[in-house]
């Protein structure tokens, strides 16, 4: 399997390299030249497969070849053992054929577990293979940076830094970063919001000079393994539901539409999904773009859904890739405009991106609402994001004989000043971190200032 850049300059890289190379050289994100595709019958075959077995089939075409297929089940298996569901990814029904797919299970109870706790064993593995070591930099709005953290801590090849916004993520979400006091892990508390920690790190694959020679790796979803990983709840999800025979659609709270874009991949790659709703919450530039052709940037606000507090979306850019005929040229030329002023897309262009999702945005009182009226109809409790994922689908579903899923993205534990506001009890913490407020932080809170932070980190490595 090859893979080539977005924006069609950089050079076209195996998995291997894609795994340790995060962003390509000229900006853009890879994506695999050709698209595996599974028919029907071997889509249908996969049913009673166990979550890390149905992983392994998913996967390993993006795989082939790098890593030996027996190495790659070994990772699988031990990275889906560790859940805390037997199903790994099961399913909740709230109502006649609408439902939720907890994807919060995971070490760090967010869906960010699913590819970052097989990605720090991917990544080990192929550096110890090299003789290697990667030093990697991650922007984060909570859930990322504790995932990717709890994957790398006891990588025995990588450094880790982990950015994230100043006073902008929730108590629990922040603990979980910076109470790990691995001497390969590393906190910087940034004076910004998420898009100026996003901007940080591609600003630094862009001029990696800082790291005299050491390898700059990406544990955002603009590292390819990420996605690839996040495809496989589509096909779960879609296989307990009746899949192949039946369609399925799901409603994804986005944010750096990574999340989405796996389940547009999975439908590219054969899952019969009949609709993608995005959600959004207040910092609705996916919603714009999507319902009105409007991709300005307004100002970030802060909200009761935090790891969504995102207006520069990275992967929107691979799915325009497709949308633009994979014209690397076009999207260059799209991505530098967006840069610096507000863009749209030709009509026919935005027609077929319209084609593919609806798209609805909520805000921090309907959030607070779903929450209590879910609670109200079922006893389940939402977290604030798949609240709003929960919100759109109901808005958005155009055939109540589909069923229609929301991914449930995250714990509610980790968001109670929403579970607060709806006047709703806040569960404890799992038995696995029940002493996570009494344990000790380690974090430098930095300027937002790219010299200061490259500093920082040559400064931490000692180089
Ligand atoms: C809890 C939660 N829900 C939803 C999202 C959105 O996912 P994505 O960025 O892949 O769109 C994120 C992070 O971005 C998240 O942490
Ligand atoms: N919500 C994310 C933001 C970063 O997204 P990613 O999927 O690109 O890593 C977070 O929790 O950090």
């Amino acid at each position: 399997m090859k893979y080539i850049s977005t924006r069609g300059q950089a050079p076209v890289l195996g998995f291997e390299e894609v795994l340790l190379a995060g962003l390509a050289s000229d900006g853009g994100l890879y994506v695999p030249e050709q698209l595996p595709s599974f028919s029907k019958e071997e889509i249908t075959s996969w049913r009673g497969l166990s979550y890390a077995d149905l992983a392994f089939k998913v996967i390993q075409p993006f795989v082939a070849g790098a890593i030996a297929d027996a190495d790659l089940k070994t990772m699988i298996d031990d990275t889906y053992k560790v859940f805390r569901h037997r199903a790994v990814a099961p399913l909740q029904q709230l109502d006649s054929n609408e439902w939720v797919l907890e994807l919060f299970h995971g070490p760090t109870l967010a869906f960010k577990d699913f590819a970052l706790q097989l990605l720090g064993r991917l990544m080990d593995h192929v550096l110890a293979k090299r003789g290697e070591r990667l030093v990697i930099m991650g922007a984060t709005s909570g859930d990322t940076g504790s995932a990717a953290i709890e994957g790398c801590r006891h990588c025995e090849h990588v450094d880790i830094f982990i950015l994230h916004p100043y006073q902008r993520v929730s108590e629990v979400q922040r603990r979980q970063m910076t109470t790990v006091l691995a001497d390969n892990v590393h906190n910087i508390a940034l004076e910004g919001n998420f898009d100026d920690c996003q901007q940080m790190v591609k600003d630094s694959f862009a001029n990696q000079a800082f790291l005299k020679g050491a390898r700059l790796g990406a544990v955002n979803s603009i590292n390819w393994a990420r996605i690839m990983s996040q495809i496989v709840y589509y096909f779960a999800a879609g296989l307990a539901l009746g899949a192949p025979d039946r369609e399925v659609s799901f409603s994804v709270p986005t944010g750096n539409f990574g999340d989405i874009f796996a389940g547009y991949l999975a439908k590219q790659m054969g899952l019969p999904i009949q609709q993608l709703v995005v959600a959004t919450n207040r910092n609705d530039i996916l919603h714009r773009a999507i319902s009105s052709n409007d991709m300005s940037r307004q100002g970030l606000v802060h909200t009761l859904s935090p790891s969504m507090d995102i207006m520069v979306s990275s992967n929107f850019e691979r799915m325009l890739f497709d949308i633009y005929g994979r014209d690397g040229a076009a999207i260059n030329d799209l991505m530098q405009r967006f840069r610096n002023e507000s863009v749209s897309l030709d009509p026919a262009r935005w027609e077929s991106v319209r084609e593919l999702f609806d798209s609805f945005c909520v805000n921090d009182d309907d959030t607070v609402a779903t929450i209590a009226e879910v609670h109200a109809e079922t006893g389940y409790l939402l977290d604030p994001h798949t609240a709003i994922g929960v919100r759109a689908a109901r808005a958005c579903r155009r055939d109540n004989h589909v069923p229609m899923v929301t991914l449930a993205t995250a714990h509610p534990v980790k968001f109670p000043d929403a579970i607060i506001k709806a006047e709703l009890q806040t569960p404890a913490l799992p038995e696995a971190m029940a002493d996570l407020f009494e344990r000790n932080e380690r974090y430098q809170v930095l300027a937002n200032d790219l010299q200061q932070v490259q500093g920082y980190m040559a400064a931490t490595l000692k180089i």
